[in-house]
């Protein structure tokens, strides 16, 4: 395309002179303008892309540099070149100003003329595409988040980008000329040890570098900020190195996070205690430790005895603040270098290293038993928690961390075996028991499905009278192989397994229908009674089933007795209370099973809508025997007591004929036992309400067990 040259002259000969030479020029085509006055020029300029200028000062409506200062002013991106004579000082003058040159008048040759256009068009254009390509990197270098920062060959800082400037907190204008050392100080981050800028290394030996990891910047207000860089050095366009530049960045939060994964990674999220993996670790090295030492460790393995049921009744939210009350006294009770970690659920783990002996792990134990039980005061509740402890310690029970754990935890299920609320330190023959366990669970939740289970009704008797008031449904377990198991072997485990909220609903919808059916077929029974496990009654839907199942199986639910033992009742009394009224409202009756074996609080027993007080058989045994309470003392107290509540009293187990009459001198209104009757079948049971026996002569005497 013809470039367009502006000709702004009043001298005609001139503007003449530069036409022709325009014309001839060899590396045309030029498009050639005229302007006689500034003010036209301006004009022409707006109106048209002009590709170059040629101005002669002296215009007829202005004079001098202020000429070239107009036409500047409007045409800065246009080159330009001034016309002149001779040694004409404001052309000189006009380059300073910003002009591309000058064209000598007399001069203008079709030779010289355009080959000064041609260069200055380009050099105006090489200019442009610089000032551009300047911008655009700065822009670029500004927006960044990336820190940039450039030194001189001696290592001063020439150049630092908006990132620079706040990760330094040094000013560009302030920092350029300032050696590097100065403006970026680096440390490293273990020791705060100085380290070399590795600015300085580029400088000397001409090759990128990175930093090594941990380095900290030191800003100019003293804070620090670890960063990541990479250094590389600058080189001019005959490859002669002419300084460096470093890129870096703050990578504080990304070690944070690195360090907050790895915390995660080896915590608990609820309680922040080292979970399984962080344990079996620290096991290790104090496994190592004690082996050079030839000391002892212990392990105590925890299960909180009725976390479950407050999870059940009182929701996840209550039950985690639970978990972190208990890991609080936890940590209270143990040395810092011991370790106290959560396996999950309602498991912990205790490392206590260091041990000098079994008591000591007895006492720690103990400390821990006596610190849990105390109430914890959770959201307006007062939640009482108790623990099974189990204790392994090395090198006795393991030399591995897993050998410890287990052998820990089988010994606390032993503690759970024995009443829960203990610590029993780990014997080889658990395992046996542990391993018992297992099959026993394993095979529970295959009975409902093979209908493996049956109820056995015991007669209760009215010692007045002799008539069979109800009776108690007994479940028993036919094992396929191992034949009859009888619950004691078997309930504790289906209850810590969970198992018990099914077989607890079997047996009650069993033992209702059943006594519906006696009742259909003209049998007279005033009550059954069931049974409830204690993760029974807790269960938010437990009042629910039993609406169901009396409902589906159309008894009434005053012929309904619930025997619950008197320590799940006392365990969360207050809850016990809206539970029992519930049922109550219903019209079920409500026995405490075991009574005299748990610590009721007299205050709480009032409260609790009981019709009948069960006392333990483990008193009635005593009657007569020459023990503590040879002269039947407790149970005569507990009968009086429940007069005195209006409540009905009944004894069981009762054997022999001296606690019968024992009891009957004592009014006892009821009583269950072998002397009577043992649990009997469902036709058995039924033949016995036919019979009609009275409590005058044993059953045993009519019916064959
Ligand atoms: N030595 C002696 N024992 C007598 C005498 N009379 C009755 N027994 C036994 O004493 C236990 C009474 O039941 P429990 O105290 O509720 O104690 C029960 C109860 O806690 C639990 N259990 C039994 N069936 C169920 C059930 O369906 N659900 C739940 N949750 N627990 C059950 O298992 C425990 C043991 O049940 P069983 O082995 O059937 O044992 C029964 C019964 O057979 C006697 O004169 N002398």
């Amino acid at each position: 395309m013809a470039k367009r040259i502006l000709v702004v002259t009043n001298v005609v000969t001139d503007a003449l002179a530069l036409q022709d030479a325009l014309r001839k020029a060899h590396d045309g085509p030029y498009e050639t303008q005229f302007a006689s006055s500034l003010s036209n020029a301006l004009e022409q300029i707006q109106k048209k892309q002009i590709d170059a200028i040629l101005v002669d000062l002296s215009l007829p409506d202005s004079e001098g540099i202020a000429t070239f200062e107009a036409l500047f002013e409007v045409a800065s991106k246009i080159p330009i070149l001034t016309l002149c004579d001779l040694d004409d000082s404001l052309a000189v003058e006009a380059v300073g100003l910003g002009a591309q040159g000058y064209l000598t008048k007399g001069h203008f040759s079709s030779y010289l003329v355009p080959q000064s256009l041609r260069n200055i068009i380009q050099r105006k254009a090489v200019e442009q595409a610089a000032y551009i390509e300047k911008a655009r990197a700065e822009i670029t270098l500004n927006s960044i988040s990336d820190a940039v920062i450039g030194t001189d060959m001696a290592g001063n800082v020439d150049y630092l980008n908006v990132a620079a400037e706040h990760m330094t907190l040094w000013k560009r204008e302030e920092a350029q000329g300032q050696s590097i050392n100065l403006v970026m100080p680096l440390v490293q981050c273990e020791n705060k040890q100085a380290k070399a800028n590795p600015i300085i290394q580029v400088l000397r030996q001409d090759k990128a570098t990175t930093l090594t990891p941990g380095t900290i910047l030191l800003r100019r207000d003293g804070s620090e900020v670890a960063i990541e860089d990479s250094t590389a050095p600058i080189h001019d366009s005959e490859g002669n190195m002419a300084g460096a530049v470093m890129v870096f960045h703050d990578v504080s939060a990304t070690q944070a996070m690195a360090v907050k994964m790895a915390h995660l990674a080896q915590h608990d999220f609820l309680t922040n205690l080292p979970n399984r993996a962080l344990l079996n670790d620290r096991i290790a090295q104090a496994i190592g430790l004690a082996k050079r030492r030839e000391t002892h460790l212990a392990i105590l393995f925890l299960d909180l005895d009725n976390f479950k049921h407050i999870n059940d009744s009182l929701g996840h939210a209550i039950g985690d603040m639970l978990l972190k009350s208990v890991t609080e006294r936890l940590c209270a009770c143990v040395r810092s270098s011991d370790t106290v970690s959560r396996q999950g659920g309602d498991e912990f783990v205790i490392l206590v290293t260091d041990d000098k002996s079994a008591e000591n792990a007895a006492y720690t134990a103990e400390k821990l038993l006596k610190s849990l039980a105390a109430p914890h005061s959770i959201n307006k509740h007062e939640l009482y928690v108790t623990t099974s402890i189990g204790i392994s310690s090395y090198p006795a029970d393991g030399t591995d961390a897993e050998t410890l754990i287990k052998n820990a935890d089988t010994a606390m299920y032993q503690a759970k075996e024995r009443g829960r609320n203990n610590f029993q330190f780990f014997k080889p023959e658990m395992n046996v028991r542990a391993v018992e366990r297992q099959v026993i669970e394993a095979n529970l939740r295959l009975a409902l499905i093979r209908n493996e289970f049956s109820l056995h009704y015991q007669p209760k008797i009215n010692l007045e009278s002799g008539a069979i008031t109800g009776a108690e449904a007994l479940l028993r377990w036919a094992h396929p192989q191992w034949g009859m198991v009888p619950p004691i072997r078997f309930i504790r485990i289906a209850e810590d397994c969970g198992v018990i909220v099914p077989i607890g609903r079997w047996v009650l919808r069993e033992a209702c229908a059943q006594t519906k059916q006696w009742q259909d077929d003209g049998l007279t029974i005033a009550a059954i009674s069931v049974n409830i496990s204690a993760v029974e009654f807790r269960r938010q839907d437990f009042v629910e089933g039993v609406r169901t199942i009396l409902a589906e199986t159309g008894l009434s639910p005053n012929c309904l007795q619930l025997e619950i033992t008197e320590s799940v009742l006392m365990h969360h009394a207050e809850g016990s209370v809206a539970i029992l009224q519930q049922l109550k409202d219903m019209g079920i009756q409500l026995a405490v099973d075991d009574f005299g074996t748990g610590y009721s609080s007299l205050s709480y027993l009032n409260q609790f809508p009981i019709d009948v007080l069960k006392i333990d058989k483990s008193f009635v045994n005593d009657i007569g025997a020459s023990k503590t309470d040879g002269d039947g003392g407790i149970v005569s107290a507990v009968i009086a007591m429940g007069n005195s509540l209006n409540q009905k009293v009944i004894a069981e187990g009762i054997e022999k004929q001296g606690q019968l009459s024992f009891l009957k001198a004592q009014h006892c209104e009821e009583g269950q036992g072998y002397i009577f009757s043992r649990p009997l079948a469902a036709e058995q049971f039924a033949k016995l309400l036919r019979l009609g026996v009275t409590a005058h002569v044993p059953i045993s005497a009519v019916m064959p067990n």
